[in-house]
């Protein structure tokens, strides 16, 4: 990480800091002792404490939302910095890798009680396991009432479930892309990705550190999400039939060494990208973390689950979503207290168009949400 901006003093925004915030009992039966989560802040917290808010990432997502004082761009760089909707020069912003990631927190990577990392003793972790870790980094940081929560895919997921496991501590909650529990299709999706994984001959339950990993697996899983990710149109309208170049797809063994279609070759390099970022346990770790979504659990109805909360709301989702259609998002917006309504996100990409189109997105937080 290259620090850019002259300052006399260390930097401080948008550099990983690692808090421990203790043992964690899981939802699930597990126990995680000693969990650290890495974070990262812009801006400066008011002596009240009033102004704080927290930007929770998606799936493959780190704590670098943006630049602050580093040159390394985030994934939401013109959303949140000074001046823009998610303004640094008036909010204390910050962002915490998710239980169970790899840019951090407490993971599968990470040491186990035996000094040996976790691999496939590490337990599943549920966004209310994870709500529960962040709380305590809340209370640790002097914030008893986020000004706001914001997040889209599974960062909206994450937003949601603080709105309505801590009602008191959430002023405002954003919820973009996501609906309020992961659908039979979404978690169909997410077992054909994790079984890419578990099926690679170098995934040896989960044990491969230190050896060869299973790169195959996690390619593959990426693959899959990548082309939910997309809509059919984008796709279409991008890359149509076309050979990549200097490649023929009808020339060369049908079992191996054929040419691939530009799509294929797009999918390829996407599944490359992430192999060069991303454990492969958290992708599967985090997966299933997704996969447990289900913000009504054991609480009831959605309108009565929903009823605790005492957050004002936005709501939005991207028109060409085909992975979390915008019907799920008007489905918690009318579950919702209050009249409560979708803010559509025109982008004909597909659910990647809440990290796309950052300038409607902003604009709508701007006018119905942070103003
Ligand atoms: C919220 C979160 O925390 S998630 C964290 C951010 N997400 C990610 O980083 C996930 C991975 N990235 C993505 O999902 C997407 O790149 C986004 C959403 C961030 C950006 O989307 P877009 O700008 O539309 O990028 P797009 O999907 O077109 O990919 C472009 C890449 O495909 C490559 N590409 C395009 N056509 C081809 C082809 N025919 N063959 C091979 N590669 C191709 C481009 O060269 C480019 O490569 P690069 O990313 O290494 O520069
Ligand atoms: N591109 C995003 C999409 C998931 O919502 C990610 O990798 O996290």
């Amino acid at each position: 990480m290259t620090v850019t901006v002259a300052r006399t003093t260390a930097p401080e925004h948008g550099i990983v800091r690692y808090a421990s915030i203790g043992g964690l009992q899981l939802e699930g039966g597990g126990f995680l002792p000693d969990v650290t989560l890495a974070y990262e802040t812009w801006g400066t917290l008011n002596a009240d404490g009033s102004n704080a808010i927290l930007v929770e990432h998606a799936l493959t997502g780190s704590t670098h939302v943006t630049r602050g004082d580093t040159d390394e761009e985030g994934w939401w760089e013109h959303l949140a910095g000074p001046g823009a909707p998610v303004d640094t020069d008036r909010f204390f912003v910050v962002s915490i890798n998710i239980v169970g990631g790899c840019y951090g927190s407490t993971g599968p990577s990470s040491p186990g009680p035996d000094g040996k990392p976790w691999g496939s003793t590490f337990p599943l972790v549920t966004l209310r396991d994870s709500t529960e870790a962040e709380a305590r980094l809340a209370d640790q940081l002097g914030i008893s009432s986020w000004y706001a929560v914001l997040g889209g895919s599974m960062g909206g997921a994450r937003a949601l479930e603080w709105a309505v496991t801590f009602p008191e501590r959430v002023q405002r909650c954003a919820v973009i892309a996501v609906g309020a529990a992961s659908t039979a299709e979404q978690i169909a999706f997410a077992q054909a990705q994790t079984l890419a994984i578990r099926q690679d001959p170098n995934f040896n339950d989960g044990d491969y550190y230190g050896g060869p990993i299973p790169e195959a697996g996690l390619a593959l899983a990426r693959r899959i999400a990548h082309i939910t990710y997309r809509s059919a149109a984008e796709l279409e309208h991008r890359f149509g039939r076309e050979a990549q170049a200097s490649e023929s797809p009808l020339q060369g063994g049908v079992l191996a060494g054929r040419g691939r279609y530009q799509v294929e070759s797009y999918l390829d390099h996407q599944g490359s990208k992430l192999v060069r970022r991303f454990d492969a346990n958290s992708y599967i770790a985090l997966t299933e973390t997704l996969m447990s979504h289900d913000v009504c659990r054991g609480r009831g109805s959605l309108a009565d689950t929903l009823a605790r909360t005492s957050a004002r709301f936005f709501v939005a989702a991207v028109e060409s979503d085909r992975l979390y259609f915008p019907s799920q998002s008007h489905e918690l917006a009318q579950a919702l207290p209050g009249d409560v309504g979708v803010h559509l996100i025109q982008a004909p990409i597909g659910h990647d168009g809440f990290l796309t189109e950052i300038g409607q997105l902003g604009a709508q937080l701007r006018s119905d949400f942070l103003a």
